[in-house]
């Protein structure tokens, strides 16, 4: 961990396959310092020893990454943290990574920014923005999910002459790809790049002199720091719990908002059991207070350990997490191969449950940008498709609205190993209590 005090940012590298994200952000973080150069030099030798030859090594640090991700090895910090001169990055996943979507719904933390990785070239823009196109499909996804702020690196300026006339062009169709996503694209900065030769990565060089705007590393510092739900009522949802002889219960989890401190009364939902954090532990030190963004283990007395467990939610016990037995959720068909109809039983993930749930009913298909109703009561919805749902988890879920709670308020809906809809919950039409069971 860097003893660096600077703000903290998550952040998503996003783009169509092959438009150069692990090109352009490999070779940001050596730009950055956060890799040395004999670790690269390394990476060439083995990039140029497959054939790929030179270019391919920044692409490699990425891929490496992946690789020691995919077999559950510890990856040495250096890869996934990084420094501007304003921020400190956590690179939260990979390019590439396959459950990169479910990820950036329920994974390991929430991104508060994105960087679009589009590729200048003739046919690779067009692939990537146009319907289908992953870079059209990760900007609507980082819109629906809360994820802000976004920055777009226009690579493979090389590739173009580094002319400016095609950055203009392609900039165009992205902000209008952006404004029909529903991003206030004055805001948003359009930065020409070549991940591959480093223009505009931290260096400006010289190729393209027509261009007056930030590099991406300028562009990284221009993001606004994230907003520390601090003010907001605790919810803290469980990831394991644990039973120490002589201490007791130990459930660990991260704060997601709110604060909590020990001797505070607190409720377990959906069980509705009550208890008293007696202790709180972060990496074997002994907390006075923990707050949202903490990852805590933490000593509940009063509870069982039959009473508490995975996808549970901690609130405090006068403000306790909301149960649904259904919700009204604004969903976006992401990929089905065909076409789901009422009824489908998908898996829900969101924070950390797992559920199967049933969308039971399709209230209306929307205009995705404008979120007008385009047609009541539709038969079927198919990939690309935006509508209004019922969902009803097989039992009852601890969850809470998207406008509340932004944090535990989003899901994934999961079949055959991909993710199918991406969605925010809007409305908790069936409460459960656990008193009235
Ligand atoms: N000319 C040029 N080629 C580039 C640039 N950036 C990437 N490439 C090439 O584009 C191809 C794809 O680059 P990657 O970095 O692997 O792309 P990616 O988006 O990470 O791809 P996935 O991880 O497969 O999604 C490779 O052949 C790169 O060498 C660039 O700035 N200029």
């Amino acid at each position: 961990m860097s003893a660096s005090k600077k703000p903290h940012l998550n952040i998503v590298v996003t783009g169509h396959v092959d438009n150069g994200k692990s090109t352009t952000v490999g070779h940001l973080l050596v730009d950055l310092g956060a890799i040395d150069q004999r670790t690269i030099d390394a990476y060439a030798k083995e990039s140029e020893a497959t054939g790929k030859g030179d270019t391919f090594k920044y692409a490699w640090v990425m891929d490496s990454i992946k690789d020691e991700r995919e077999r559950g090895i510890t990856i040495d910090l250096a890869f996934q943290k990084f420094e501007t001169s304003k921020y400190f990055f956590t690179l939260i996943d990979a390019p590439g990574h396959k459950d990169f979507i479910k990820n950036m719904i329920t994974g390991a933390s929430e991104a508060d920014a994105a960087i679009l990785v589009i590729s200048v070239k003739p046919g690779e823009t067009e692939a990537s923005i146009e319907p289908g196109g992953q870079g059209r499909e990760h900007a609507f996804l980082a819109k629906t999910l809360g994820v802000g702020q976004i920055v777009v690196a226009l690579n493979k300026m090389d590739d173009v002459g580094y002319q400016e006339a095609r950055y203009k062009e392609v900039k165009d169709s992205v902000e209008k790809m952006l404004k029909s996503v529903g991003f206030n694209v004055a805001k948003v900065n359009f930065v020409p790049v070549s991940g591959w030769k480093g223009d505009n990565l931290v260096k400006r060089g010289d190729n393209m002199p027509w261009y007056k705007g930030p590099t991406l590393a300028e562009a990284l510092d221009a993001f606004e720091p994230p907003e520390k739900p601090i003010g907001k009522p605790l919810r803290v949802p469980i990831q394991d719990v644990y039973t120490i002889t002589g201490v007791g219960t130990v459930p660990v989890g991260r704060v997601e908002t709110g604060k909590m401190r020990p001797n505070d009364k607190v409720v377990v939902m959906p069980s509705g059991a009550v208890g008293e954090i007696k202790s709180i532990e972060t990496h074997h030190t002994v907390l006075e207070s923990a707050e949202a963004g903490d990852n805590v283990g933490f000593n509940l007395r009063g509870v069982d350990k039959k009473q508490i467990k995975r996808g549970d939610i901690i609130g405090p016990a006068d403000n306790p997490p909301a149960v649904a037995k259904e919700f009204e959720a604004r969903i976006i068909v992401i990929s089905h191969p065909t076409a789901i109809a009422p009824g489908y039983t998908p898996v829900l993930h969101a924070h950390t449950a797992q559920v199967a749930a049933t969308i039971s009913h399709f209230v209306s298909k929307i205009d995705p940008r404008t979120g007008a109703t385009t047609e009541e009561n539709p038969k079927f919805l198919k990939t690309g498709d935006a509508a209004i749902v019922k969902i009803k988890p097989v039992r009852p879920l601890a969850i809470e609205t998207f406008k509340d709670f932004p944090e535990i308020g989003r899901f994934a809906l999961r079949d055959m190993g991909t993710t199918i809809a991406a969605g925010v919950v809007l409305n908790i039409t069936e409460k459960y209590d656990p008193n009235k069971k």
